[in-house]
């Protein structure tokens, strides 16, 4: 077991010249020779773990969270929002990933720096939540993270009248000067580079004196789903947000119930496993499946069947099953795709592994904003598939690919998760895709590897992806 941290100041993910990190990170994508047939439980979501954390330190009473995420963006907030005051203890209980949570809620203190690793939603949910204190908070990132757009945060703060230093580039590091409370009113933003900048002032605003109407200036918003997760998390503590046009939300000054909540499984990281059905063939099934829920994975239900899947959900037992027929290891194809994901960006890099391995031409569209994400994932997915052989073209607003056999080689992760998710895909049916460094996955689900494994029907065994989180917390 050992400590991984994303912090050394010298790590350049497009520097091309860099060696590959030959150490505990490096991961060979297993093959898989034959049908899966695989029924796993997954990890609590990290959107929904990471606004019921924020809502419960705003809360009037203290939470209660059953069966949350932990992983590193989790214990990033986890550990902020203990630095602006809350009470947060973990207590037993029966979820198989870890303990569940208590949040206390406590006066918001001022005074401190915010740690926001390389989770967007600590960057963009926790400024309007610091600027409700007295005094200074600063918040700085990962080396990735001074990457991602925060100019929608710093100006939509500005436009609340809170001060805010920073260099002028919007993006991490800055700090703001909270007074220890936020007028509120009527603000426009442009929220075209991310959901996150109307989600993160959505559930601050309650506590502002006289609430928000929020309006969305830009072209065009991603994500809508996680903006619609934000109203309904508000929704289930009280808070009536009402959008009386599209782009446009209106929030009451309401007080926020304190809540016991049970967080569903992410359906996001649900994405690689349920893919690996078609190209392995056989099915693959997850539990807790939720009938009703808000989080975009649900969409993988429409979207898997464009390849081939057949989709089912039994709402006795709440499974949902993939059956990916024969699979591309079966002597199936993948049939070419053309699809728009702007609802839901974060299923992007598993589909477009899938994508890769097809045999007709694919465009992916909707997804421009992931430049902004983790690491550019439209110039990564495109470089790392390339490098494998692979035909990928960037467009304005996603990627092109055309079918290309693809063979061994080295895969780099940039820091995010999910371009380790996209790696294994690809490894199912390309021997020896070599990953520098797999670890990245603790971002959003540290037991990626051994779930992996299991799905594979292989013993599980620790390896380079059991990371210590405690050095997280
Ligand atoms: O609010 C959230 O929890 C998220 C919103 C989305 O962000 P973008 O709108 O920036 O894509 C999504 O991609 C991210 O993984 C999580
Ligand atoms: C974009 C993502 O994360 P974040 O919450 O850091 O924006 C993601 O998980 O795909």
């Amino acid at each position: 077991m050992q400590v991984f941290r994303y912090s050394d100041p010298e790590f350049n993910p497009y520097d091309d010249r860099r060696e590959p990190e030959v150490d505990e990170g490096f991961w060979v994508a297993p093959t898989v020779q034959g049908p899966v047939r695989a029924t796993l439980s997954l990890p609590g979501s990290k959107s929904l773990t990471n606004r019921e954390l924020v809502l419960s330190a705003l809360a009037e009473h203290p939470s209660t969270l059953t069966a949350p995420l932990h992983s590193r963006d989790s214990a990033l907030m986890i550990q902020a929002l203990k630095d602006l005051g809350a009470g947060i203890e973990e207590v037993p209980g029966d979820e198989p990933f870890g303990p569940d949570l208590t949040v206390t809620p406590a006066p918001i203190e001022g005074g401190t720096s915010i740690d926001c690793g390389l989770a967007g939603t600590v960057m963009r949910f926790l400024p309007p939540f610091a600027a409700l204190a007295q005094g200074p908070v600063t918040f700085d990132g990962d080396v990735n993270a001074r990457r991602r757009p925060m100019k929608t945060t710093i100006e939509s703060l500005r436009a609340l009248g809170v001060d805010v230093s920073d260099d002028g580039r919007g993006t991490l590091p800055f700090r703001l000067y909270g007074t220890g409370e936020i007028e509120g009113g009527e603000i426009a933003i442009d929220a075209s580079a991310s959901s996150q900048f109307v989600s993160g002032l959505l559930l601050s605003a309650p506590r502002f004196t006289k609430g928000l109407t929020l309006r969305h200036t830009g072209e065009k918003l991603p994500s809508m789903p996680h903006i619609e997760m934000t109203i309904d998390a508000l929704a289930s503590r009280g808070v009536v947000v009402d959008s009386p046009e599209p782009g446009v939300w209106v929030v009451p000054p309401a007080p926020i119930r304190g809540r016991d909540v049970v967080i569903e499984p992410d359906l996001s990281n649900a994405a690689p496993f349920l893919v690996a059905a078609l190209v392995a063939g056989g099915t693959v099934s997850i539990k807790h499946w939720p009938a009703d829920t808000t989080q975009v994975g649900a969409d993988l239900r429409e979207l898997l069947p464009l390849w081939g899947a057949v989709v089912t959900y039994d709402a006795e037992t709440s499974i949902l099953t993939v059956d990916g027929g024969d699979g591309l290891i079966g002597g199936g194809s993948l049939p070419g795709v053309e699809v728009d994901l702007s609802r839901g960006g974060e299923l992007a890099p598993a589909l477009v592994a899938l994508c890769a391995l097809a045999s007709g031409p694919s465009t992916i569209t909707g997804i421009g904003h992931l430049r902004g994400h983790e690491t550019d994932r439209l110039a990564a997915l495109a470089a790392e598939i390339n490098g494998l052989g692979g035909s990928v073209t960037e467009l304005e607003d996603g990627l092109h690919l055309e079918p290309s056999p693809l063979h061994a080689g080295q895969w780099r992760t940039y820091e995010d998760h999910r371009m380790a998710h996209a790696a294994a895909i690809i490894g199912l049916a390309v021997p020896n895709v070599e990953l520098d460094d797999v670890r990245v996955v603790s971002k959003t689900l540290p037991q990626f590897v051994d779930l992996w494994t299991e799905l594979l029907g292989r013993k599980v065994s620790t390896s380079a992806a059991d990371v210590d989180l405690l050095g997280f917390l």
